[in-house]
């Protein structure tokens, strides 16, 4: 989702002047120019229900639903969470140097659809796949093509299903082959960001102590947290008006309540946490070029705190 102070890039920036980019090797690609081909939109079988934006004329509904679900909500929520979760794992079970993110969305679909759940990227905004493959410099919404993963890439999953009427969101950054010690501390500081999000989850709180926990702990690691992007409420819609903003923003002052359902999905970076999109008008890039990774889940908050639902 967008964090309400981030600004979207209409135009792909020529920001990254492309000599400076070819100075900082072959992993930072001019930007904006997609190297990969996308494949044809895949089909999801008819006998799976879809969510309003995936049913062409299907307006969605007016009135947003409560932060705060309900008892039937959770219980299908944790049967959503934990089929994303499993899709992930068995995603995750492909990676190696020289799949390609399109061969990788193929496997997804397969699993998603054989769960009776529809892939909830798929049209969603008119997203043309089913998870969202970012590599390297790519922050998020990075779109599955027939790129190969080369060693010493870094690559982020981001997973969600819909099944029996609720979303289940969840993404984790897998390191190919052998990676160089930055990156692999990255993805180490970008895991531990989000587990330092989860444990300031406390109904009573404001929501800002998230971002407060996580910013801290970049910061700590000299490390940069994107603005632009942010944790979003779900359930029975993919992203709900509540925001969750991974650095501190003195406005996101909603309190937690039990019962509230909603992501955690910090996009760490190892230089500045500006960022660029792609003329494809998803693919959001670092401004710099420098790697960045993310890991996500979806919480449910408890009379004591988070509990994490996209477990296996
Ligand atoms: C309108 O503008 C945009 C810009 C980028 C992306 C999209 C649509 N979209 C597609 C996949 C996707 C995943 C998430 C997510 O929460 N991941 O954890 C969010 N948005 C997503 C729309
Ligand atoms: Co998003
Ligand atoms: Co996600
Ligand atoms: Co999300």
């Amino acid at each position: 989702c967008w964090c309400g102070s981030g600004t979207k890039y209409k135009k792909c920036h020529r920001g990254v002047d492309a000599v400076e980019a070819r100075k900082r090797g072959p992993e930072a690609r001019s930007p904006g120019i997609r190297p990969g081909v996308i494949s044809p939109m895949r089909t999801v079988p008819q006998h799976i229900p879809r969510p309003d934006y995936a049913v062409s004329g299907r307006p969605a509904r007016i009135f947003p639903p409560s932060e705060v679900k309900s008892p039937d909500v959770i219980a299908r929520m944790r049967r959503a969470c934990k089929a994303a979760a499993e899709v992930m794992n068995a995603t995750a079970a492909h990676l190696r140097p020289g799949i390609t993110t399109d061969e990788l969305d193929a496997i997804a679909h397969e699993e998603y659809v054989r769960r009776g759940g529809y892939p909830s990227p798929l049209n969603y905004h008119g997203f043309p796949k089913s998870i969202c493959t970012s590599v390297n410099e790519v922050i998020c919404h990075g779109i599955p093509d027939n790129r190969a993963l080369e060693d010493g890439d870094i690559v982020n999953l981001d997973i969600t299903i819909y099944l029996d009427g609720v979303h289940g969101d969840t993404s984790a950054t897998y390191l190919v082959g052998s990676v160089d010690s930055d990156s692999e501390r990255l993805v180490r500081v970008t895991r531990e960001c989000l587990m330092h999000g989860i444990e300031a989850v406390k109904p009573g709180r404001p929501i800002n102590d998230i971002g407060k926990a996580i910013e801290a702990h970049a910061t700590k690691h000299n490390m940069g947290v994107v603005r632009a992007y942010c944790g979003h409420g779900i359930g029975e819609r993919f992203h709900t008006a509540l925001q969750i903003p991974h650095h501190f923003d003195p406005a996101a002052t909603t309190i937690m309540e039990p019962g509230m359902t909603f992501t955690i999905e910090p996009m760490i970076t190892l230089g500045h946490w500006h960022h660029r999109v792609w003329d494809d008008g998803w693919t959001a890039v670092t401004a710099d070029g420098s790697r960045t990774a993310q890991f996500e889940h979806t919480l449910l908050v408890t009379d004591q705190g988070a509990e994490i639902l996209t477990v296996a």
